[in-house]
Protein backbone atom coordinates (compact mmCIF):
# COMPACT_ATOMS: atom_id res chain seq x y z
CA UNK A 1 0.00 0.00 0.00
CA UNK A 2 1.73 3.46 -0.98
CA UNK A 3 1.37 5.67 1.94
CA UNK A 4 0.66 9.55 1.39
CA UNK A 5 0.40 13.09 3.74
CA UNK A 6 -1.54 15.98 1.95
CA UNK A 7 -2.16 19.25 3.48
CA UNK A 8 -2.94 22.88 2.87
CA UNK A 9 -0.84 26.25 3.89
CA UNK A 10 -1.43 29.48 4.09
CA UNK A 11 -3.90 31.92 3.24
CA UNK A 12 -7.26 29.42 2.32
CA UNK A 13 -9.27 30.73 -0.84
CA UNK A 14 -12.62 29.77 -2.22
CA UNK A 15 -11.22 27.21 -4.20
CA UNK A 16 -8.68 25.44 -1.81
CA UNK A 17 -10.38 22.54 -1.13
CA UNK A 18 -11.73 21.84 -4.67
CA UNK A 19 -7.56 20.92 -5.24
CA UNK A 20 -8.09 18.93 -2.56
CA UNK A 21 -10.92 17.19 -3.51
CA UNK A 22 -9.06 17.10 -7.61
CA UNK A 23 -5.87 15.29 -6.09
CA UNK A 24 -8.17 12.68 -3.93
CA UNK A 25 -9.96 12.03 -6.90
CA UNK A 26 -7.17 11.49 -9.10
CA UNK A 27 -5.06 8.77 -6.49
CA UNK A 28 -5.06 5.05 -7.82
CA UNK A 29 -7.44 2.65 -5.24
CA UNK A 30 -4.36 1.11 -3.42
CA UNK A 31 -3.29 4.74 -1.85
CA UNK A 32 -3.46 5.24 2.01
CA UNK A 33 -3.90 8.65 2.28
CA UNK A 34 -3.35 10.76 5.87
CA UNK A 35 -4.78 14.27 5.69
CA UNK A 36 -2.26 16.64 7.44
CA UNK A 37 -4.10 19.10 9.60
CA UNK A 38 -3.36 22.64 10.58
CA UNK A 39 -0.73 23.00 7.65
CA UNK A 40 2.75 22.32 8.76
CA UNK A 41 2.22 22.78 12.56
CA UNK A 42 0.27 19.09 11.90
CA UNK A 43 3.05 17.72 10.10
CA UNK A 44 5.58 18.60 13.32
CA UNK A 45 2.75 17.21 15.66
CA UNK A 46 2.14 14.60 13.97
CA UNK A 47 -1.43 15.49 13.91
CA UNK A 48 -2.71 13.14 10.81
CA UNK A 49 -6.25 11.73 10.09
CA UNK A 50 -6.56 8.82 8.19
CA UNK A 51 -8.50 9.44 4.96
CA UNK A 52 -11.00 7.00 5.03
CA UNK A 53 -14.91 6.53 5.91
CA UNK A 54 -16.96 9.74 7.29
CA UNK A 55 -14.02 11.96 7.00
CA UNK A 56 -13.41 11.08 3.70
CA UNK A 57 -16.83 11.76 2.39
CA UNK A 58 -16.81 15.02 4.50
CA UNK A 59 -13.81 15.90 2.84
CA UNK A 60 -15.25 14.76 -0.75
CA UNK A 61 -18.11 17.55 0.53
CA UNK A 62 -16.14 20.58 0.59
CA UNK A 63 -15.59 20.59 -3.38
CA UNK A 64 -17.16 23.72 -3.94
CA UNK A 65 -16.62 25.10 0.24
CA UNK A 66 -14.65 27.82 0.96
CA UNK A 67 -11.50 27.88 3.80
CA UNK A 68 -8.73 24.90 3.60
CA UNK A 69 -11.15 22.21 5.19
CA UNK A 70 -7.85 20.55 6.44
CA UNK A 71 -7.26 23.79 8.40
CA UNK A 72 -4.09 25.86 7.44
CA UNK A 73 -2.75 28.58 9.47
CA UNK A 74 0.82 29.99 9.62
CA UNK A 75 2.99 28.80 11.32
CA UNK A 76 7.29 28.85 11.68
CA UNK A 77 8.70 26.02 10.26
CA UNK A 78 12.32 25.86 10.88
CA UNK A 79 14.81 23.11 9.82
CA UNK A 80 14.52 21.86 13.40
CA UNK A 81 10.96 21.38 12.99
CA UNK A 82 11.44 20.00 9.72
CA UNK A 83 13.60 17.63 10.71
CA UNK A 84 10.84 16.40 13.32
CA UNK A 85 8.62 16.22 10.48
CA UNK A 86 10.73 13.87 8.51
CA UNK A 87 10.61 11.72 11.34
CA UNK A 88 7.05 11.73 11.70
CA UNK A 89 6.96 10.47 8.25
CA UNK A 90 9.17 7.81 8.66
CA UNK A 91 7.36 6.31 11.88
CA UNK A 92 4.48 6.23 9.69
CA UNK A 93 5.78 5.03 6.29
CA UNK A 94 4.90 7.57 4.23
CA UNK A 95 7.07 8.78 1.25
CA UNK A 96 4.53 11.29 -0.22
CA UNK A 97 4.11 14.57 0.78
CA UNK A 98 1.99 16.63 -0.91
CA UNK A 99 1.01 20.67 0.01
CA UNK A 100 -1.40 22.67 -1.83
CA UNK A 101 -0.09 26.08 -0.98
CA UNK A 102 1.55 29.57 -2.16
CA UNK A 103 5.25 31.05 -2.01
CA UNK A 104 5.84 30.12 1.54
CA UNK A 105 4.18 26.69 0.90
CA UNK A 106 6.38 25.72 -1.94
CA UNK A 107 9.44 27.04 -0.11
CA UNK A 108 9.16 24.50 2.52
CA UNK A 109 8.49 21.78 0.99
CA UNK A 110 11.43 22.30 -1.19
CA UNK A 111 13.23 22.21 2.14
CA UNK A 112 11.38 19.45 2.97
CA UNK A 113 12.77 17.48 0.29
CA UNK A 114 16.29 18.15 0.67
CA UNK A 115 15.95 17.73 4.53
CA UNK A 116 14.87 14.59 3.94
CA UNK A 117 17.74 13.72 1.48
CA UNK A 118 20.19 14.51 4.12
CA UNK A 119 18.36 12.53 6.35
CA UNK A 120 19.04 9.49 3.71
CA UNK A 121 14.70 9.56 3.38
CA UNK A 122 13.38 8.79 0.73
CA UNK A 123 10.66 11.51 0.12
CA UNK A 124 8.54 12.38 -3.26
CA UNK A 125 7.45 15.86 -2.37
CA UNK A 126 4.69 17.56 -5.30
CA UNK A 127 3.26 21.52 -4.88
CA UNK A 128 -0.50 22.48 -5.87
CA UNK A 129 -0.92 25.93 -6.35
CA UNK A 130 -3.24 28.25 -4.94
CA UNK A 131 -3.22 32.17 -3.60
CA UNK A 132 -5.58 34.82 -3.99
CA UNK A 133 -2.21 37.38 -4.44
CA UNK A 134 -1.35 35.24 -7.47
CA UNK A 135 2.32 36.10 -6.73
CA UNK A 136 3.51 32.64 -7.42
CA UNK A 137 5.85 32.06 -9.69
CA UNK A 138 6.18 29.63 -12.03
CA UNK A 139 2.35 29.47 -13.68
CA UNK A 140 0.42 31.58 -15.70
CA UNK A 141 -2.20 32.19 -12.49
CA UNK A 142 -2.88 30.29 -9.35
CA UNK A 143 -6.58 29.25 -8.46
CA UNK A 144 -7.90 31.30 -5.92
CA UNK A 145 -6.87 34.18 -7.68
CA UNK A 146 -9.61 34.81 -10.61
CA UNK A 147 -12.41 34.16 -7.84
CA UNK A 148 -11.04 36.78 -5.64
CA UNK A 149 -10.80 38.94 -8.85
CA UNK A 150 -14.53 38.73 -9.36
CA UNK A 151 -15.03 39.67 -5.88
CA UNK A 152 -12.65 42.44 -5.87
CA UNK A 153 -13.85 43.66 -9.61
CA UNK A 154 -17.62 43.32 -8.87
CA UNK A 155 -17.97 44.29 -4.99
CA UNK A 156 -15.41 48.07 -6.08
CA UNK A 157 -17.87 48.42 -9.26
CA UNK A 158 -20.59 48.51 -6.51
CA UNK A 159 -19.15 51.04 -3.65
CA UNK A 160 -18.29 53.26 -7.09
CA UNK A 161 -22.50 53.12 -7.71
CA UNK A 162 -23.15 53.47 -4.61
CA UNK A 163 -20.57 56.57 -4.05
CA UNK A 164 -22.28 58.19 -7.12
CA UNK A 165 -25.16 58.67 -5.03
CA UNK A 166 -23.98 60.28 -2.35
CA UNK A 167 -21.85 62.89 -3.98
CA UNK A 168 -23.38 65.59 -1.78
CA UNK A 169 -22.55 64.17 0.90
CA UNK A 170 -19.33 62.25 0.32
CA UNK A 171 -16.75 62.57 -2.44
CA UNK A 172 -14.03 60.12 -1.90
CA UNK A 173 -13.61 56.47 -1.02
CA UNK A 174 -10.71 54.37 -0.66
CA UNK A 175 -10.51 50.55 -0.91
CA UNK A 176 -8.13 48.47 0.36
CA UNK A 177 -7.37 45.00 -1.41
CA UNK A 178 -5.04 41.86 -0.54
CA UNK A 179 -2.58 40.99 -2.62
CA UNK A 180 1.48 41.77 -0.53
CA UNK A 181 3.53 43.03 -2.87
CA UNK A 182 2.06 42.48 -6.19
CA UNK A 183 -0.71 44.53 -7.53
CA UNK A 184 -3.12 41.60 -9.49
CA UNK A 185 -5.82 41.82 -6.60
CA UNK A 186 -6.04 46.20 -7.14
CA UNK A 187 -5.72 45.83 -10.47
CA UNK A 188 -8.67 43.28 -11.05
CA UNK A 189 -11.09 46.17 -9.59
CA UNK A 190 -11.23 48.17 -12.84
CA UNK A 191 -12.44 45.39 -15.03
CA UNK A 192 -15.67 45.62 -15.29
CA UNK A 193 -15.13 49.90 -15.93
CA UNK A 194 -17.03 50.91 -19.21
CA UNK A 195 -15.93 54.34 -19.34
CA UNK A 196 -13.46 56.60 -17.68
CA UNK A 197 -16.36 57.96 -15.78
CA UNK A 198 -16.80 54.92 -13.45
CA UNK A 199 -15.28 53.82 -10.84
CA UNK A 200 -12.91 52.62 -9.80
CA UNK A 201 -11.08 56.19 -11.16
CA UNK A 202 -7.24 55.57 -9.65
CA UNK A 203 -5.90 51.92 -8.51
CA UNK A 204 -2.44 52.16 -6.97
CA UNK A 205 -0.56 49.12 -7.31
CA UNK A 206 3.15 47.94 -5.20
CA UNK A 207 4.94 47.89 -8.73
CA UNK A 208 4.15 51.43 -9.40
CA UNK A 209 5.06 53.47 -6.35
CA UNK A 210 3.45 57.43 -6.75
CA UNK A 211 4.67 61.01 -4.96
CA UNK A 212 2.52 62.23 -2.59
CA UNK A 213 2.04 65.79 -4.35
CA UNK A 214 0.82 63.77 -7.09
CA UNK A 215 -1.31 61.56 -5.66
CA UNK A 216 -3.25 64.71 -3.92
CA UNK A 217 -3.53 66.71 -7.08
CA UNK A 218 -5.02 64.10 -9.22
CA UNK A 219 -7.85 63.17 -6.57
CA UNK A 220 -8.12 66.65 -6.42
CA UNK A 221 -8.66 67.18 -10.02
CA UNK A 222 -11.28 64.16 -10.14
CA UNK A 223 -13.22 65.00 -7.71
CA UNK A 224 -13.44 68.71 -9.57
CA UNK A 225 -14.32 66.87 -12.54
CA UNK A 226 -16.74 64.48 -11.36
CA UNK A 227 -17.71 65.53 -7.95
CA UNK A 228 -16.48 62.06 -6.77
CA UNK A 229 -13.33 59.75 -6.62
CA UNK A 230 -13.17 55.98 -6.55
CA UNK A 231 -9.97 54.72 -5.00
CA UNK A 232 -8.48 51.14 -5.02
CA UNK A 233 -5.13 50.76 -3.06
CA UNK A 234 -3.38 47.65 -2.42
CA UNK A 235 -2.52 46.39 0.70
CA UNK A 236 1.47 46.67 -0.47
CA UNK A 237 1.30 50.04 -2.14
CA UNK A 238 4.23 52.76 -0.82
CA UNK A 239 4.14 56.16 -1.98
CA UNK A 240 7.50 57.12 -3.10
CA UNK A 241 10.36 57.38 -0.72
CA UNK A 242 7.95 56.14 2.41
CA UNK A 243 7.77 52.46 3.34
CA UNK A 244 4.76 49.95 3.62
CA UNK A 245 2.10 50.40 6.29
CA UNK A 246 1.84 47.48 8.68
CA UNK A 247 -0.62 46.38 10.70
CA UNK A 248 1.55 44.19 13.01
CA UNK A 249 4.18 41.75 12.61
CA UNK A 250 3.49 37.80 14.05
CA UNK A 251 6.44 35.56 14.23
CA UNK A 252 8.36 37.72 11.87
CA UNK A 253 5.93 37.90 9.33
CA UNK A 254 4.92 41.20 8.08
CA UNK A 255 1.04 42.16 8.15
CA UNK A 256 0.32 43.98 6.05
CA UNK A 257 -2.50 46.53 5.98
CA UNK A 258 -3.41 50.41 6.75
CA UNK A 259 -2.53 52.33 3.84
CA UNK A 260 -6.06 53.47 2.99
CA UNK A 261 -6.33 54.70 6.17
CA UNK A 262 -3.33 56.87 5.68
CA UNK A 263 -4.74 58.02 2.14
CA UNK A 264 -7.64 58.68 3.87
CA UNK A 265 -5.95 61.17 6.46
CA UNK A 266 -4.02 62.72 3.58
CA UNK A 267 -7.08 63.71 1.77
CA UNK A 268 -9.00 65.04 4.85
CA UNK A 269 -6.38 67.00 5.71
CA UNK A 270 -5.16 68.45 3.27
CA UNK A 271 -8.21 68.51 0.60
CA UNK A 272 -11.04 68.98 3.14
CA UNK A 273 -13.06 66.39 1.68
CA UNK A 274 -15.44 63.86 2.88
CA UNK A 275 -13.57 60.76 3.07
CA UNK A 276 -14.16 57.13 3.91
CA UNK A 277 -11.44 54.37 3.62
CA UNK A 278 -12.70 50.77 3.71
CA UNK A 279 -10.72 47.18 4.05
CA UNK A 280 -12.36 44.92 1.39
CA UNK A 281 -11.02 42.51 3.98
CA UNK A 282 -11.68 38.68 3.98
CA UNK A 283 -14.51 38.37 1.81
CA UNK A 284 -11.66 38.56 -1.33
CA UNK A 285 -10.80 35.34 -0.31
CA UNK A 286 -13.47 33.77 0.87
CA UNK A 287 -17.13 34.89 -0.52
CA UNK A 288 -18.42 31.89 -2.37
CA UNK A 289 -21.13 33.70 -4.14
CA UNK A 290 -18.42 35.26 -6.24
CA UNK A 291 -16.49 31.63 -7.05
CA UNK A 292 -15.23 32.04 -10.91
CA UNK A 293 -16.37 28.65 -12.35
CA UNK A 294 -13.33 28.28 -14.37
CA UNK A 295 -10.98 28.66 -11.72
CA UNK A 296 -12.64 26.10 -9.77
CA UNK A 297 -12.75 24.01 -12.56
CA UNK A 298 -8.82 24.45 -13.17
CA UNK A 299 -8.23 24.05 -9.30
CA UNK A 300 -9.70 20.40 -9.40
CA UNK A 301 -7.99 19.97 -11.98
CA UNK A 302 -4.39 20.75 -10.96
CA UNK A 303 -5.26 18.73 -7.89
CA UNK A 304 -5.89 15.67 -10.20
CA UNK A 305 -2.31 16.27 -12.36
CA UNK A 306 -0.75 16.26 -9.07
CA UNK A 307 -2.00 12.78 -8.39
CA UNK A 308 -0.94 11.74 -11.98
CA UNK A 309 2.50 13.52 -11.23
CA UNK A 310 2.42 10.90 -7.75
CA UNK A 311 1.67 7.70 -10.36
CA UNK A 312 4.52 8.58 -12.77
CA UNK A 313 7.47 8.91 -9.77
CA UNK A 314 7.92 13.25 -10.30
CA UNK A 315 9.18 15.11 -7.32
CA UNK A 316 10.16 18.04 -6.03
CA UNK A 317 7.67 19.87 -8.88
CA UNK A 318 4.63 21.94 -8.65
CA UNK A 319 1.87 22.03 -11.02
CA UNK A 320 1.60 25.24 -13.53
CA UNK A 321 -0.94 26.46 -15.69
CA UNK A 322 0.43 27.27 -19.09
CA UNK A 323 -1.61 29.65 -21.20
CA UNK A 324 -1.24 28.76 -24.59
CA UNK A 325 -1.55 31.66 -27.27
CA UNK A 326 -4.88 30.75 -29.05
CA UNK A 327 -7.91 32.77 -30.11
CA UNK A 328 -10.05 30.94 -27.40
CA UNK A 329 -9.22 30.46 -23.78
CA UNK A 330 -6.42 27.22 -23.82
CA UNK A 331 -4.13 25.83 -21.33
CA UNK A 332 -2.05 23.05 -20.02
CA UNK A 333 -1.03 21.64 -16.93
CA UNK A 334 2.87 21.02 -16.66
CA UNK A 335 5.26 20.25 -14.03
CA UNK A 336 7.80 23.20 -12.94
CA UNK A 337 10.83 22.25 -10.99
CA UNK A 338 9.80 23.91 -7.09
CA UNK A 339 13.59 25.00 -7.18
CA UNK A 340 12.54 27.20 -10.45
CA UNK A 341 9.47 28.80 -8.46
CA UNK A 342 11.03 29.37 -5.36
CA UNK A 343 14.18 30.99 -7.01
CA UNK A 344 11.25 33.39 -8.96
CA UNK A 345 10.67 34.65 -5.77
CA UNK A 346 7.28 37.07 -5.71
CA UNK A 347 5.71 37.48 -8.91
CA UNK A 348 4.69 41.23 -9.82
CA UNK A 349 2.69 42.10 -12.39
CA UNK A 350 4.76 42.35 -15.52
CA UNK A 351 5.07 46.17 -16.67
CA UNK A 352 3.19 45.21 -20.27
CA UNK A 353 0.09 44.68 -17.98
CA UNK A 354 0.62 48.04 -16.03
CA UNK A 355 1.27 50.22 -19.75
CA UNK A 356 -1.84 48.01 -21.19
CA UNK A 357 -4.69 47.68 -18.94
CA UNK A 358 -6.85 46.20 -21.80
CA UNK A 359 -4.32 43.60 -22.28
CA UNK A 360 -4.43 42.85 -18.59
CA UNK A 361 -8.30 43.04 -18.76
CA UNK A 362 -8.40 40.71 -21.52
CA UNK A 363 -5.83 37.91 -19.48
CA UNK A 364 -8.18 38.33 -16.78
CA UNK A 365 -11.70 37.69 -18.78
CA UNK A 366 -10.69 34.74 -19.76
CA UNK A 367 -10.59 33.33 -16.31
CA UNK A 368 -12.89 35.37 -14.49
CA UNK A 369 -15.80 32.95 -14.81
CA UNK A 370 -19.50 33.50 -16.76
CA UNK A 371 -19.92 37.28 -17.75
CA UNK A 372 -20.41 39.38 -14.92
CA UNK A 373 -23.35 41.77 -16.37
CA UNK A 374 -22.95 45.92 -17.56
CA UNK A 375 -24.64 48.67 -16.26
CA UNK A 376 -25.50 51.41 -17.69
CA UNK A 377 -23.44 54.24 -17.78
CA UNK A 378 -23.51 57.60 -15.78
CA UNK A 379 -26.48 59.30 -16.16
CA UNK A 380 -24.95 63.11 -15.24
CA UNK A 381 -21.44 64.33 -15.13
CA UNK A 382 -22.08 66.70 -12.35
CA UNK A 383 -19.50 68.64 -10.25
CA UNK A 384 -20.45 70.15 -6.98
N1 LIG B 1 10.72 30.21 3.88
C1 LIG B 1 10.06 29.26 4.50
N2 LIG B 1 10.70 28.18 5.01
C2 LIG B 1 10.03 27.20 5.61
N3 LIG B 1 8.70 27.17 5.77
C3 LIG B 1 8.00 28.20 5.28
C4 LIG B 1 8.63 29.29 4.62
N4 LIG B 1 7.68 30.17 4.26
C5 LIG B 1 6.52 29.65 4.66
N5 LIG B 1 6.69 28.47 5.28
C6 LIG B 1 5.65 27.59 5.83
O1 LIG B 1 4.62 27.52 4.85
C7 LIG B 1 3.40 28.04 5.39
C8 LIG B 1 2.63 28.76 4.33
O2 LIG B 1 3.36 29.88 3.89
P1 LIG B 1 2.68 31.31 3.84
O3 LIG B 1 3.73 32.27 3.42
O4 LIG B 1 1.99 31.57 5.13
O5 LIG B 1 1.53 31.15 2.75
P2 LIG B 1 1.64 30.83 1.20
O6 LIG B 1 2.08 29.43 1.04
O7 LIG B 1 0.26 31.06 0.71
O8 LIG B 1 2.64 31.81 0.64
C9 LIG B 1 3.84 28.89 6.56
O9 LIG B 1 2.81 29.02 7.50
C10 LIG B 1 5.03 28.14 7.09
O10 LIG B 1 4.63 27.06 7.90
O1 LIG C 1 -3.49 38.56 7.91
P1 LIG C 1 -2.71 37.57 7.11
O2 LIG C 1 -2.54 36.26 7.76
O3 LIG C 1 -1.40 38.17 6.63
O4 LIG C 1 -3.61 37.26 5.85
C1 LIG C 1 -3.79 38.22 4.88
C2 LIG C 1 -2.90 37.88 3.73
O5 LIG C 1 -3.32 36.66 3.19
C3 LIG C 1 -3.45 36.78 1.81
O6 LIG C 1 -4.81 36.85 1.56
C4 LIG C 1 -2.93 35.60 1.06
O7 LIG C 1 -1.85 35.11 1.68
P2 LIG C 1 -0.96 33.94 1.11
O8 LIG C 1 -1.52 33.50 -0.21
O9 LIG C 1 0.40 34.56 0.99
O10 LIG C 1 -1.01 32.86 2.12
C5 LIG C 1 -2.73 38.08 1.47
O11 LIG C 1 -3.18 38.76 0.39
C6 LIG C 1 -2.91 38.89 2.68
O12 LIG C 1 -1.85 39.75 2.83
Amino acid sequence: MHKIAVGQAGGPTTVINASLVGFIDGLPENTEVFAVLNGYQGLVNEDFERLEGPFYDWVKQHKTIPGACLGSGRYPFTPDLMIQAVHNLKRNDIHTLVFIGGNGTMAALQKMNSIAKTMNYDLQTIGIPKTVDNDLAGTDHAPGYASAARYVASSVRDISKDLESMRNFEQVRIIETMGRNAGWLSLASGLLKQSELDGPHYIYIPEVPVEQDRFIKDIQQCVNDIGMATIVVSEGFTFAGSSKVEREVINGRSVLGGISGYMEQMIRDQLGLTVRSENMGMNQRSAYWAVSKQDQLEAYEVGRQAALYMKQEKTNVMVSIQRRLSLGYNYLLSDVALTSVVNGGERRVPPAFIANRADFNGWLEQIIGEPIMTYPPMWRRSAF
